[in-house]
């Protein structure tokens, strides 16, 4: 396929072939050749999204996803990539555990790649032999699936994924840092009062620490503070932020209701702010979204009672894109191509991905920046069917591609494609 004049993300116009799984060639005024030539004059080309935070729920939950409607919703999102978290049922802890959660990947019409977790019954040994994206989330505090560990386990598991030359991702909240008082709440800001700001910073401050120590390298997954990002930055290590954090505040909850509770929770209005100072300024690594769908049943319960987490994979590149072309944001289209792919590709050191260039994975996402659309949960693919986005305006893809597949067209009866996605491969270009 040649692509012709798509305005790529630092505004430049190219020409770009598609040959196969890969990208050909990446010029003004290619020729073409026997193939089909895409006008994209005033569209722009972007790579495919790398959400490497999403809870995919196979097995053990597939009534909130499975991995056909979680890899459909990132491929209408203009994701190419996902990486799936460890908190299922079995939890991915141990190599059996890797490899029938692996079954279930093989359903993806998206890329992907399976994270490990770490328990105190975990098997180090098993679970590093297989090919994991990488060991994390290693959840420091208890959240879906009370698989918070202690800093001891989490040195060991430190110096486990160091060795075997695996990153380490953590969800870090200290919950001697929750503030007992605002259990005698039962409004929705309640969660928020109760898992603090100061509860985050602890714990990426102590896994800062236990990091350096051993000349680790940690990336901390959702940080929803500016405090937490500083910590994290000074230290040397990546950060990731999520949609909701970015976009959203205390003073949705109102009316989110408990459709608003996650861990971390939503943080005050100002820090948000200083949240999405920090994304667009370049402290901020990666974008990523922690797509963690329940039901509309399941969240539909007391604020103590009901599940923490939001879907999102589908709503991340839209929602971006609509920030970058708002006059009023300083997010560029060349800052949201860096958060959602180039910089998740080099954090993870998958070099295949996140860029386009020649040699590099087709993996390419068609939008038309003209164009804004109203989120709506009932329009989603996601099997939970509501999004905290509601009413949201973004920018949805034309079409989407997977090592040269058009995996989503926006534009047909039959949107999705038959596609086997594929375990990302490592810097060698080995399969994962
Ligand atoms: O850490 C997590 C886990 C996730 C889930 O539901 O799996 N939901 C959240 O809100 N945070």
């Amino acid at each position: 396929m040649l692509i012709r004049t798509a305005t790529l993300p630092d505004g430049s116009q190219r020409d770009v072939r598609v040959d196969g799984e890969s990208i050909a060639e990446v010029a003004r005024d290619l020729d073409a050749g026997n193939e089909r030539v895409v006008d994209a004059s005033g569209k722009r080309l972007f790579p495919g999204a790398i959400d490497v935070h999403v809870h995919f729920r196979q097995p053990g939950y597939p009534h909130k996803e499975t991995w056909v409607t979680g890899s459909r919703a990132a491929a209408a999102g203009g994701v190419t990539t996902v990486v799936d978290q460890p908190n299922t049922d079995p939890p991915t802890v141990d190599g059996a555990a890797f490899d029938r959660k692996r079954e279930f990947a093989a359903d993806s019409l998206v890329d992907w790649g399976i994270n490990g977790g770490v328990t105190a019954d975990w098997d180090p040994d098993s679970l590093l032999s297989r090919r994991l994206f990488a060991l994390g989330e290693v959840f420091l505090a208890d959240s879906t699936g009370d698989m918070g560990i202690d800093t001891e386990l989490f040195a060991d598991a430190v110096d486990a994924a160091t060795d075997a030359g695996v990153p380490v991702t953590v969800h870090a909240e200290d919950a001697t840092r929750f503030n007992e008082d605002a259990r005698a709440r039962d409004d929705a800001d309640a969660w928020s009062a109760y898992r603090t700001a100061e509860a985050e910073a602890a714990a990426v401050e102590r896994a800062c620490e236990i990091a350096a120590d051993r000349n680790a390298r940690i990336h901390i997954a959702h940080t929803s503070t500016p405090e937490g990002i500083d910590i994290a930055s000074d230290a040397g290590m990546t950060t990731e932020v999520t949609p909701h954090h970015l976009l959203l505040s205390r003073k949705d909850l109102d009316e989110l209701g408990t459709l608003g509770r996650m861990n971390p929770p939503l943080r005050r209005e100002s820090r948000r702010r200083k949240v999405y100072d920090r994304v667009v300024d370049g402290t901020v690594d990666v974008i990523a979204t922690d797509h963690a769908p329940h039901t509309r049943a399941e969240k539909d319960a007391s604020i103590w009672e009901s599940p923490s987490g939001v879907p999102g994979v589908e709503t991340m590149l839209p929602l971006l894109l609509a920030e970058a072309r708002d006059p009023e944001t300083a997010l560029s289209y060349e800052r949201v191509r860096d958060l959602t792919a180039t910089n998740p590709a080099a954090v993870f050191d998958v070099p295949q991905k996140g860029v386009i260039e020649p040699g590099a994975d087709a993996d390419l996402v068609l939008v038309d920046t003209t164009e804004t659309t109203a989120i709506s949960g009932d329009t989603l693919r996601t099997d939970c069917g509501w999004t905290p986005f509601e009413g949201f305006e973004g920018i949805f893809p034309e079409w989407t591609m997977v090592r040269g597949t058009v995996v989503y067209d926006g534009d047909s009866d039959e949107p999705f494609a038959a596609h086997d996605g594929q375990n990302v491969r490592d810097a060698d270009g080995e399969l994962l």
